[in-house]
């Protein structure tokens, strides 16, 4: 079953628009919905497809998986799919209403914009255990390139689409172990980070402090969707090592090079496609659920 540009044009011609304007209301209070959604869209799609997998509730559900308990922005795709089911009953999946409002929430961070097919169907699976495949930020390249491999994206669309972190937030519990105990020698942080922002990093993530403290991604741009993380791998100023790693290694550091210019925008939109095509579900293993969060 392939996705198309266009799916509901003509039954539910207002389809795009309605997510559109719920993502914006949302952001307009909430500003982190934004880099949310796009990490949301991620975590569905490396797991059993773009299905919506991920929105599922229940106490063995992907949610309750340790990389999906900081997900957020759940309430937007059920906002967007109670208007949804108003205007047109039964026909827009919430797979698909996460792969726009993943789109939309780029748009709103001043990124590119591209055209989304749609037509995906709603997955009746949602397993914990499955998102053990999900990439780890303490992941070497090698394991980052074959992570995405398997879901047929290749080593451009692994940079590119990890240039998502160029909006968004971590905790200090994923990067603190960089800052005192990488090394036993000099001053036991990681030595690929910068030592101007080795500080400033020391600063925000104190090493006995709150570890759900959180930090941008990029620094001094964590709300804006442009190439300045890319500049800051260059830098030694990514905050993830498996960010940083992608400066380090040899295969990953020419597209770091390319995209820290104009190309990262067109070229986003693109590999945003192919992977909001994983494992797009058809038939009996799928539907168009009711409510987002729960299977029919
Ligand atoms: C090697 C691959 C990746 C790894 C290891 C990784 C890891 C992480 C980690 C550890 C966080 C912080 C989570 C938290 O503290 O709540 C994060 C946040 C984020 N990730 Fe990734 N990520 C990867 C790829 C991607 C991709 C492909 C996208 C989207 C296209 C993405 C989008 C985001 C966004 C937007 C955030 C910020 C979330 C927020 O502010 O709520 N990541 N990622
Ligand atoms: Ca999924
Ligand atoms: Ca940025």
């Amino acid at each position: 079953q392939a996705t198309r540009v266009g799916f509901y044009s003509t039954t539910c011609p207002r389809a795009e628009s309605i997510v559109r304007s719920t993502v914006l209301s949302h952001f307009q209070s909430d500003r982190t919905v934004a880099p949310g959604l796009l990490r949301m869209h991620f975590h569905d799609c490396f797991v059993q497809g773009c299905d919506a997998s991920v929105l599922i509730n229940g106490p063995t559900a992907e949610k309750t998986a340790g990389p999906n308990l900081s997900l957020r922005g759940f309430e937007v795709i059920d906002d967007a799919k109670t208007q949804l089911e108003a205007a047109c009953p039964g026909v827009v999946s919430c797979a698909d209403i996460l792969a726009l409002a993943a789109r939309d929430s780029v748009v709103l961070t001043s990124g590119p914009t591209w055209q989304v097919p749609t037509g995906r169907r709603d997955g009746r699976i949602s397993l914990a255990s499955d998102a053990a495949n999900l990439p780890s930020f303490t992941d070497s390249i090698d394991v980052q390139k074959q992570k995405f491999a398997a879901k047929g994206l290749n080593t451009q669309d692994l940079v590119i689409l990890v240039g998502g972190h160029t909006i968004g937030t971590s905790a200090c519990q994923f990067f603190r172990y960089r800052l005192y105990n990488f090394t036993t020698t000099g001053n036991g942080a990681d030595p690929t980070i910068d030592p101007a922002f080795l500080p400033q990093l020391r600063a925000l993530c104190p090493q006995n402090g709150d570890g759900s403290k959180r930090v941008g991604l990029d620094a001094s741009s964590q709300n804006r969707f442009d190439t300045s993380f890319f500049t800051n791998l260059r830098g030694g100023r990514g905050v993830l090592e498996s960010d940083q790693k992608l400066w380090t290694d040899a295969s990953t550091k020419t597209f770091v090079q390319r995209f820290s210019g104009l190309s990262f925008g067109i070229e986003f939109g693109k590999s945003m496609v192919k992977m909001s095509n994983i494992g797009v579900k058809s038939g009996a293993d799928s539907e168009i659920r009711k409510l987002c969060s729960a299977i029919n």
